[in-house]
């Protein structure tokens, strides 16, 4: 094979890395997936025939689960022609994907505080890169750069303007590399021209945010300055009311730290079901019962609804609702009980369109009601496309 390029999508509590030819392809050469990242039994998946689960130690993270995929895959990670790396926040500095030097590394660094759960682990990818395959040109892909076309109105937040001017205290939006990949596949099956489409697409992973699409252009999503911000997610608040900081300060015996840790790790899902943050299993309980899986459904589905009918306020008319990420590919009960929840709108699922994840062109709903589809995302797609560009540049 010619030189290939290594891409690495460092998410919140895994990293999913694929190997593409550098010539052009879509398709994937080799991809491993490292999950549950600081949790329990952290472990390393080998896509193929037959699939390789590799488990690590206990308490392994970010930094552990990349050694250990490259430790597997040396023999495959030969001569490589890049290695592109999914960046979280890219702030106001960077508006598209960079070739990585010294100085932009340096800027990186600067922005860790406001993806805290992303950038960090973003950094210790592009770290270790360097040090394994030095000769290896490295390219930046940021979550944030298909949200520069949000209007003013949109990313400011209703906070005294010189926050803004002094501290960067502003909506940024992510999973932008997402929304891109989406849309351009959206523009395909669809046979429209990107830049006609208004679109509501739902990114539902572990991490989750929505994002209207006008004329081919993002014009507001749910995350705001951090990832934090938006529907509730995996272990995420979403939107709360900041006065419920400084309330829980004086009637808990927990510092800001410990809130912000809470609102980050141990809220969302898996905070309101008490049970965890995977879908499937809470899916599973909730179908035996369990109080806590049903409250975490209900409150997850009805935020989404929420989020995504104020989202609509942006677009003239609605194309398509389009749900993607591993909830949004893969849960067809999810799928249904968000759209059920948005009660002003005549969606209508095709029930065995959407048991099976969309026909051909990705639909799930009846002929002639509001067209909504499943388009599964690949972020590490979009990633060594701009990486080849880059290096070839
Ligand atoms: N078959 C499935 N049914 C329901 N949920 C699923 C299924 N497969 C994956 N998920 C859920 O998808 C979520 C992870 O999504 P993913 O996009 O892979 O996350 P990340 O943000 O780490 O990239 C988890 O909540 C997982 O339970
Ligand atoms: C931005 C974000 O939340 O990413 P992820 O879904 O990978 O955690
Ligand atoms: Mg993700």
């Amino acid at each position: 094979m010619k030189q290939p390029i290594l891409v690495i999508n460092c998410g919140s509590s895994s990293i999913k890395f694929a190997l593409f030819p550098e010539d052009h392809c879509p398709k994937t050469t080799f991809t491993g997936v490292a999950e549950r990242l600081g949790e329990d039994e952290p472990h390393l998946i080998l896509h193929g025939d037959p699939e390789i689960r590799i488990d690590l130690a206990p308490g392994s993270g970010h930094k552990e689960g990349m050694r250990a995929f490259i430790h597997a895959t040396q023999d495959k990670l030969h001569d490589l022609a890049g290695v592109g790396h999914r960046v979280v926040h890219g702030g106001e500095r960077f508006h598209d994907s960079i070739l990585l030097d010294a100085d932009n590394i340096a800027e990186l660094e600067t922005l860790s505080p406001l993806a805290p759960l992303h950038n960090p682990m973003n950094l210790t990818g592009i770290h270790l890169c360097k040090e394994l395959f030095p000769a290896a040109p490295q390219v930046a892909v940021f979550d944030t750069a298909f949200h520069q076309s949000i209007p003013e109105q949109t990313w400011l937040y209703g906070t005294p303007y010189d926050w803004y001017e002094k501290a960067g205290v502003r909506r940024y939006g992510f999973h932008g590399t997402s929304y891109r990949y989406i849309l351009e596949q959206a523009s395909q099956r669809l046979s429209k021209p990107a830049a006609s489409l208004n679109l509501l697409i739902s990114h539902l992973g572990n991490g989750c945010s929505v994002c209207a699409v006008r004329a081919g252009q993002s014009v507001d999503t749910s995350m705001g300055l951090t990832p934090l911000e938006g529907v509730v997610m995996g272990t995420r608040c979403g939107n709360i009311d900041p006065g419920l900081a400084q309330h829980m300060l004086h009637h808990s015996d927990l510092s800001m730290d410990d809130i912000m840790t809470a609102l980050n790790k141990h809220s969302g899902l898996k905070g309101l079901s008490g049970i965890g943050n995977d879908m499937r299993v809470l899916l599973e309980s909730e179908a035996e019962g369990h109080a806590g899986a049903k409250r975490a459904i209900n409150v997850f589905t009805f935020r989404i609804a929420r989020e995504l009918a104020a989202l609509s306020c942006s677009l003239p008319h609605l194309d398509a609702v389009i749900f993607t990420g591993g909830i949004g590919e893969h849960a067809s009960d999810i799928r249904q009980r968000i759209l059920a929840q948005w009660q002003s709108m005549p969606f209508l699922l095709d029930d065995q369109l959407n048991q099976q994840h969309g026909d051909q062109q990705g639909r799930i709903s009846q002929p002639d009601t509001p067209l909504v589809m499943v388009i599964p995302t690949s972020e590490e797609t979009m990633i060594a496309n701009d990486t080849r560009t880059l290096i070839s540049q």
